[in-house]
C-alpha cells in the first residue's frame, strides 16, 4: 500500500517563525523562531504534517508531534508500521482486489499544504455504484474502521438506507499517502437520480475533480451524460472509472468505447474497478492525487468560504458546510455572510471525517463545517459567502443558480392546528434542501397549508417523507401540478400554479405551459413503444440517434405536466427497465387548456379543479366523476356529479338517494292514499335537495386527487 512510508521530505515539518511573522497560534511550537506557513502573509510556503498541539483525541489516534521539526518524524508512519490496533489496514493483492491486514493507528489528518489537497466528488447514471465505492475509499484510506463500517456509509438518513439511493450530497475528508506524501482528500458523494442533480451542481463547484462512475454491465445512462456536462461546464478534471467489472455481463471495453464515442472523454485511462469487491481503488486513489489539480493558492486574499450545505441542529442552530476559496478561518473568528449581511463568531469549525470533528483552523482549498450558534435559518443561506467582519473580501462568490421548481403540491397538516410547525419544519428543511421552495396557501376544503415547489415527483415524495418523519407531521398532499403563465385579456401576465385561481375564461386570452425537452436512451427494441408513449403525452418528436448499434437516444419535446404523473413508471415499465431518461426545461409554449371543474349537486369544488388540455378533458371528467360518485356518502336526496368546462357540462353522474320505504306502514287499502305517501316524500325530498350540503368526505378529496395524477 502507498500509504506506509518512514522518511518526509524536510520541508514537510515545520519551520521557524521570522521575528514580526504571525504564527499559528494554538499550536505550541518550540521558543525560537520558526517561519509562516503557505496559508499565512509570508514569504515563504511550508508544508505541516502534524500540528505541535493539537489534541489527539480529535484524531482518535493521532501522535502527537513535538515543538521541532526533526521530532516530528515520530508521526503516524511509525505508528502505521508499528500496527497498533484500532485502525485497519489493506493491501491490494495480485489480483487487484483489497486485502484487509490488521488494524493499526491511522494516519493523523492535520492540515497539509495546498498543493496536496484534492478536492472531488464522485458523479454517476443512478445505481452505478457511486455510494459503494466511496465506502470503498473510506476503508482504505482509513478514514472509517472496519467495525464502525457498514454499506453505504455516507448515506445516513433513514430513508437514504430504505431506499438504497442518495438524497443528500454528503462530504468526508480522507487522508492519503502517496510516494511518501500525506495528501488531504476532501471527497463529496452525489446523488444519481435526476430530481437531485441540484445537488450535483453545488457539489461541483466545490471541487477540481470528479470521478465519473459508469457501470460496466450498462454503460453510458442518461444520468451520465447530465452530470459530465455539468462538471465540464464547471472544468472539472474527469477522471472515467468502470464500476462492477466483477459481474458476469461486465463489457468494460465495450463501454470504454462507448464513453468515448458518446462523451468524447480519453478512456485509454480509464479505470476499471469493482467497488464491490474492492478492486481498483488503490489506482482510483492515486489517479485522484496525480490527475486532479489541487485549488488555487489564494490564502493571502481575504477570507471568502463558499457555503454549498447546511442543515438546523436543535441545540447548535445552523450547521453551514463551506469551502474555503481565499484566506482561512480561525475557531472565534468574527465572521459576516455577505448575502444576508449578518455577523456572528465562529464558536466552532471542524472537518467532516465524515464524521464531525473539531479543529482549531480552515485553509485555503479545505471542505469543513462551522457552527456560530445561528438560530434565524434564513441568515446562513446555501450559495452566501463567508468572509472575516474585520477584513472584508471585496466581491462575493458567484454562488448557485436558483433552482427552479418544476413541479408544484399543495402540502396542508391534517390538524390544522399543526400549520406553524410546518411552517417552521419546512424553513428548516429548506435549509438543508436549497431546491424547495414554498409559500402560504389556503383551501376551502383543507384549510392552511402551502404550495410547494420541488425538482420533480421523487423529491416531492421525498420532501413530504422527511416533513412527516423528521418534525412529526401528518400531512396531506395535493395532486402535483406544474406552474401554467396566463396571458389577460388586460395585458397582463400571471403566473398560476394553483387552477382555483385560474381568472375566468373571458378575462384570459391564452394560458402557456412549461415545456420540456426529454432524451431518453434505450435499448433498439424498446424504440417503438417508447414512440408510443412520447405520442400518448402529447411529445413532439425531434430526433432519434443510434449512439451505439444496439442503442437509440429519442428525443422529445413536451408538456411538463404530461411528465409528472407516471411518465418515468412508464418508461421504465415499457423497456423492462432499460431505458433512462434526462430532461431539462425549454420554456413556454401556448397550448389549448382549460380548467375543468367539479360541481357537486350544483355547487363548484375548488379544491378538485385542474387544468387539463382540452384533448383529455373528457376522459379526465369521466374519471372524476365516476370516481367521486363511488366515494360520496348516499343522501336523502339524488345528487348530480357534474364536470364542466365553464358552464358546459362535459360528464355527469348521479349519485341515487337513500330510499326510505315509505310504504311500509302501508298494508293494503287504497292506492291513492299510497300516491298520496309518495309524492309527499318527493316534495319532502325536493325541499331537502335545495338546502341540503353535501359534505365531502376528504377520503374522496385524496382518492380524486391521486386519480388526476394517475388520468393526467
Ligand atoms: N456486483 C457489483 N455490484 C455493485 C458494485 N458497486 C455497487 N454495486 C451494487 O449496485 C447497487 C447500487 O450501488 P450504490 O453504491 O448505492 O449506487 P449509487 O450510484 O450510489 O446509487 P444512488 O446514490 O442511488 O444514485 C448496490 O446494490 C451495490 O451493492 C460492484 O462493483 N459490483
Amino acid at each position: 500500500m502507498a500509504a506506509a512510508a518512514v522518511c518526509r521530505p524536510a520541508s514537510f515539518f515545520p519551520r521557524p517563525v521570522g521575528p514580526g511573522q504571525r504564527r499559528r497560534s494554538g499550536r505550541s511550537l518550540a521558543s525560537g523562531s520558526f517561519p509562516s506557513t503557505s496559508r499565512f502573509p509570508g514569504p515563504r510556503p511550508c508544508r505541516f504534517l502534524c500540528s505541535a498541539s493539537s489534541s489527539p483525541s480529535q484524531w482518535g489516534m493521532g501522535v502527537r508531534c513535538r515543538a521541532a521539526g526533526t521530532e516530528s518524524k515520530a508521526t503516524s508512519d511509525a505508528a502505521v508500521r508499528s500496527g497498533e490496533p484500532g485502525q485497519d489496514r489493506f493491501r491490494v493483492a495480485d489480483s487487484g482486489r483489497l486485502e484487509f491486514i490488521d488494524s493499526c493507528r491511522p494516519y493523523k489528518t492535520d492540515s497539509v499544504p495546498v498543493s496536496n489537497i484534492r478536492n472531488f466528488c464522485i458523479i454517476a447514471h443512478i445505481d452505478h455504484g457511486k455510494s459503494t465505492l466511496a465506502d470503498k475509499l473510506l476503508q482504505l484510506t482509513g478514514t472509517v474502521q472496519m467495525r464502525e463500517m457498514k454499506e453505504q456509509f455516507l448515506d445516513n438518513m433513514d430513508l437514504e438506507r430504505e431506499r438504497g439511493i442518495t438524497i443528500k450530497l454528503q462530504a468526508a475528508r480522507m487522508r492519503y499517502v502517496l510516494d511518501n506524501e500525506p495528501y488531504c482528500l476532501n471527497l463529496i458523494d452525489t446523488p444519481g437520480h435526476v430530481d437531485f442533480s441540484y445537488e450535483v451542481s453545488r457539489s461541483l463547484a466545490a471541487c477540481e475533480g470528479a470521478l465519473l462512475v459508469v457501470d460496466a454491465s450498462q454503460g453510458v445512462e442518461a444520468q451520465t451524460l447530465a452530470n459530465v456536462y455539468l462538471a465540464l461546464e464547471n472544468h472539472l478534471e474527469i477522471i472515467p472509472v468502470l464500476n462492477k467489472i466483477d459481474l458476469p455481463g461486465a463489457e468494460p471495453d465495450r463501454v470504454a468505447r462507448e464513453m468515448e464515442e458518446i462523451i468524447g472523454l480519453d478512456c485509454s485511462t480509464a479505470i476499471q474497478c469493482s467497488a464491490k469487491e474492492g478492486i481498483g481503488i488503490a489506482e482510483i486513489l492515486n489517479s485522484i492525487v496525480t490527475r486532479i489539480p489541487p485549488p488555487n493558492d489564494t490564502s493571502q486574499n481575504p477570507l471568502r468560504a463558499l457555503i454549498f450545505d447546511s442543515y438546523y441542529d436543535p441545540y447548535r442552530g445552523v450547521i453551514v458546510y463551506f469551502r474555503v476559496v481565499d484566506g482561512s478561518i480561525r475557531k472565534g473568528d468574527k465572521i459576516y455572510f455577505m448575502a444576508s449581511g449578518k455577523d456572528y463568531f465562529a464558536d466552532e469549525i471542524g472537518v467532516l471525517s465524515p464524521n464531525q470533528m473539531q479543529v482549531d483552523e480552515l485553509y485555503v482549498g479545505e471542505v469543513g463545517y462551522l457552527s456560530a450558534s445561528i438560530r434565524s435559518v434564513a441568515d446562513a443561506r446555501v450559495g452566501d459567502t463567508i468572509t472575516h467582519f474585520g477584513r472584508r473580501a471585496a466581491s462575493s462568490l458567484p454562488g448557485y443558480e436558483e433552482a427552479t421548481p418544476m413541479v408544484f403540491c399543495g402540502l396542508f397538516p391534517v390538524d390544522a392546528d399543526q400549520f406553524p410547525e410546518l411552517r417552521d419544519a419546512l424553513e428548516k428543511l429548506q435549509l438543508n434542501d436549497a431546491a424547495l421552495k414554498f409559500e402560504p396557501e389556503t383551501s376551502s376544503a383543507m384549510g392552511f397549508g402551502f404550495r410547494c415547489g420541488f425538482l420533480g415527483l421523487l423529491h416531492m415524495e421525498i420532501v413530504q417523507e422527511r416533513l412527516e418523519r423528521e418534525y412529526n407531521l401528518t400531512l396531506i398532499t395535493t395532486a402535483p401540478s406544474v406552474v401554467y403563465r396566463v396571458n389577460c385579456a388586460n395585458g397582463d401576465i400571471i403566473e398560476c400554479s394553483n387552477p382555483s385561481l385560474l381568472p375566468e375564461p373571458g378575462k384570459r386570452r391564452s394560458i402557456e405551459e412549461p415545456f420540456v425537452k426529454i432524451e431518453m436512451l434505450t435499448p433498439k427494441e424498446y424504440i417503438g413503444s417508447l414512440m408510443e408513449l412520447g405520442q400518448e403525452r402529447r411529445g413532439e418528436f425531434k430526433e432519434m440517434n443510434y449512439i451505439t448499434e444496439n442503442r437509440a437516444s429519442l428525443i422529445y419535446e413536451l408538456p411538463l405536466a404530461e411528465m409528472v404523473g407516471d411518465f418515468f413508471d412508464q418508461l421504465k415499465s415499457r423497456t423492462k427497465g432499460y431505458a433512462s431518461m434526462e430532461y431539462s426545461f425549454v420554456g413556454y409554449r401556448e397550448s389549448d387548456l382549460v380548467k375543468l371543474d367539479v360541481q357537486i349537486n350544483g355547487e363548484p369544488v375548488e379544491p378538485l379543479s385542474t387544468i387539463v388540455h382540452k384533448d383529455k378533458a373528457y376522459a379526465v371528467g369521466r374519471a372524476l366523476t365516476q370516481k367521486l360518485k363511488e366515494l360520496i356518502p348516499r343522501q336523502m336526496f339524488k345528487i348530480p356529479i357534474q364536470a364542466c368546462i365553464g358552464s358546459k357540462v362535459i360528464a355527469s353522474e348521479s349519485l341515487s338517494a337513500i330510499r326510505k320505504d315509505v310504504l311500509s306502514k302501508c298494508y293494503g287499502g287504497d292506492i291513492s292514499r299510497k300516491k298520496k305517501l309518495l309524492k309527499k316524500q318527493a316534495e319532502g325530498k325536493k325541499r331537502m335537495k335545495a338546502v341540503g350540503k353535501v359534505e365531502v368526505p376528504q377520503e374522496a378529496f385524496m382518492a380524486v386527487l391521486r386519480l388526476e395524477k394517475e388520468v393526467m
